[in-house]
């Protein structure tokens, strides 16, 4: 055990009462809870801790299906290229748009990015490309668009499948003519700007339903990213749990904060349909929660908790049953243990299946 896990005691016994959740045993009230307790509590339960790898640029991931992420963007970075980065919301799209620009010859310019769906449509032709004093009412005076602050950079628009048909069509026309005029401004401007966009949209579906031009697309889709869901790269689930937890502690000053492993289990069963997102808010309301060191299975949120007893529930089948039956003498209780599943869950799959398991 490294010694930074009995950090917290600063190398002084603290007094409070602690519990060993595997064991059940507990320090005695009041009594100084030595740094020895401390390990002998908690070693066995908690998770491995390898070095966590440093970010490449701000992206963690290890998985095959990532690092080939990480080779499009290198590919793609030195070029102005338009490119459309596709994939479920929470995968890191925003992040990967990041990465390109990092990578690129604009690096030194600004990264502008643009939530296309959550701008009024009245005012997205506005924020776009800007408009002149008195072009509407509100219009109080000249602001510059997207655009224009993108000038020598990077222009990031994400969910661009959002945008109605109407400002689709004014788009397009920038990316043909590369020119374009502020709301209510005659003069024509030309910027040099390099545009990324993204969506979670599945854009040919829009295109077929016709809510997405396909001219539009054919100019955004130039050099396509799909970015993985975490599903689809769950050996990332573990390092990217640790890597959120290590900078919640590294920004609050709590360190060290640890998993132990029915938590890890737990995050490691959850399908995680909000993917990175929704992982790293798991992270966050478990260290909220656990206010410690430790943060273990109940500290996580419901839906993971709620989730993954029904993914165990699922995976229970007749075999492993009866198999669990048998090496348990017939005792549920021990039989559950055995399967990994709460007393309650075997009893209510027994209810189900009592006819196919003979009993
Ligand atoms: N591989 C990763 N490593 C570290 N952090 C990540 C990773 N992927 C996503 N995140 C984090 O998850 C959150 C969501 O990522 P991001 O905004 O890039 O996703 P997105 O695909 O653009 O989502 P949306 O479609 O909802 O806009 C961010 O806080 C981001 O920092």
């Amino acid at each position: 055990m490294p010694s930074k896990a009995i950090a917290p005691f600063n190398g002084k016994p603290a007094t409070a009462v602690m519990v060993d959740l595997a064991s059940g045993q507990q320090a005695l009230a009041g009594s100084p809870i030595t740094p020895a307790f401390f390990l002998h509590c908690h070693r066995p339960a908690l998770s491995d801790d390898p070095p966590l790898p440093v970010p490449w640029h701000g992206i963690v991931g290890e998985d095959s299906k990532i690092k080939a992420i990480f080779q499009q963007i290198r590919h793609a970075a030195p070029y102005d290229y338009p490119v459309h980065l596709s994939g479920a919301t929470g995968t890191g799209k925003e992040l990967a748009a990041r990465a390109i620009h990092d990578l690129s010859g604009r690096k030194s310019g600004p990264f502008v990015p643009v939530n296309c769906g959550a701008i009024p449509e009245e005012l997205v032709e506005s924020e776009l490309f800007g408009h002149m004093k008195g072009a509407f009412s509100d219009a109080h005076r000249q602001r510059k668009g997207c655009f224009e602050r993108a000038h020598r950079g990077t222009l990031f628009l994400d969910e661009v499948a959002d945008l109605s048909l109407y400002n689709q069509v004014r788009l397009l026309r920038v990316l043909q003519r590369g020119v374009f005029e502020r709301v209510g401004g005659e003069r024509s401007l030309r910027v040099d700007v390099r545009v990324i966009s993204a969506t979670n949209r599945p854009l040919k579906q829009e295109m077929a339903d016709g809510t997405f031009r396909e001219d539009l697309f054919y100019r955004l889709n130039v050099v396509p990213i799909h970015m993985p869901p975490l599903n689809a790269r769950r050996g990332d689930i573990t390092l990217l749990a640790r890597y959120f937890l290590d900078r919640a502690a590294r920004r609050y000053g709590r360190y060290p904060v640890r998993l132990t492993r029915p938590a890890l289990s737990l995050l490691q069963g959850h399908d995680w349909p909000g993917n990175v997102r929704e992982l790293q808010n798991a992270v966050h309301f478990g260290f909220v929660r656990a206010g410690g060191p430790i943060i273990d299975a109940g500290h996580l949120p419901p839906t993971v908790r709620q989730r993954a007893k029904k993914v165990r529930f699922r995976r229970l089948d007749p075999t492993s049953v009866s198999h669990a039956l048998a090496c348990c003498g017939g005792n549920k209780s021990r039989a559950a243990r055995y399967l990994g599943v709460g007393r309650a869950t075997l009893y209510r799959f027994l209810r189900l299946h009592q006819p196919f398991l003979g009993g």
